[in-house]
């Protein structure tokens, strides 16, 4: 298959060691609570993992620690090698529920752009002054084409529903040909069908563009047949493996400290039955 997006240079020289992503003995404490601790990850270039665990377990936070945007009060981040960066291009970065309101009247061809022009975390990249004109537009082209925003992209970009506005600012996050894909909820503003189509796009993406994704979600259902590994986070903890390694009755209760059931309906649909509510008891 062909590589997409091959006429600009990567924004960051490859540090090239297989894992990309380095967690050691992590912890992160907000305020007084500390949302997990003795985090030991090993991210692979190239693999696609979804951040699963029960509201207010510490997904965002996992992700925002390997960007640098939250700092650890214990253990280490590394990426490409290096201490976790804020703003590292080599990232493309998706937050959580980002919407634009229907008076936004700018072209979500030119949120896309925005990626090549320094909006993204308010840093300006290198290489953009060197690129010309044309390059930048077809590379903005390309990330349109590849998440299926092409039929819209030049629509008023608050005109659009939220599963197309998502689509639009994963351009953006793509735009750089980044390493790294940080994706907080991108399934959110979706039906079940076009979260089916959005994870076939990323695991494509993916592929297309070696690039490593970070999902975070609620559900694993719609992307169970595309994600290599997952990370589920519970109870002040991680567990990490295949879903089939991680998300069965017997880790998950031990991660919970509680029985939790996983049952598979025969769709090939997983339910997790008997998670605690709320994420309380971890805290101190
Ligand atoms: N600044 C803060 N100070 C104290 N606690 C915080 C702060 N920010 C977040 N938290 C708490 O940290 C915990 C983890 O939040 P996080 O957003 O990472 O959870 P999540 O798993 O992504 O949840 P959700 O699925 O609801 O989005 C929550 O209990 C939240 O209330």
């Amino acid at each position: 298959m062909t590589k997409i997006l091959p006429q600009l240079p990567r924004v960051s020289s490859p540090a090239e060691s297989a894992e990309l992503i380095e967690v050691h003995e992590a912890a992160v404490t907000l305020g007084t609570h500390t949302i997990w601790r003795d985090v030991h990850l090993s991210i692979q270039a190239g693999e696609f993992i979804a951040i699963l665990g029960p509201n207010g377990a510490g997904k965002s936070t996992l992700l925002k620690a390997i960007l640098e945007l939250i700092p650890l009060s214990h253990g280490s981040i590394t990426v490409l090698g290096q201490p976790a960066r804020r703003g590292n291009a080599a990232i493309g970065y998706v937050p959580q529920r980002r919407h634009f309101d229907a008076d936004v009247h700018v072209r979500g061809r030119s949120i896309v752009r925005l990626g090549l022009d320094g909006g993204k975390w308010g840093l300006p990249l290198p290489f953009v002054a060197r690129a010309n004109a044309r390059a930048a537009a077809l590379r903005v082209q390309q990330a349109i084409d590849l998440v299926g925003a092409t039929a819209y992209a030049d629509r008023p970009i608050g005109e659009l529903s939220g599963g197309e506005q998502q689509r639009l600012l994963i351009a953006q996050a793509l735009v750089t040909q980044p390493r790294i894909l940080a994706l907080d909820e991108p399934l959110d503003n979706l039906d079940l069908r076009h979260q089916q189509a959005a994870a076939t796009v990323i695991r494509r993406i993916s592929r297309e563009m070696q690039a490593t994704v970070l999902l975070v979600t609620h559900d694993i259902n719609p992307l169970l047949t595309a994600v290599d590994r997952v990370i589920y986070v519970a109870h002040g903890q991680i567990a990490v493996g295949t879903p089939a390694e991680v998300i069965t009755t017997e880790t998950l209760s031990r991660l919970y400290g509680t029985t939790v059931e996983v049952l598979h309906a025969s769709d090939g649909r997983i339910v997790v039955v008997g998670q605690p509510d709320v994420e309380e008891g971890h805290h101190g």
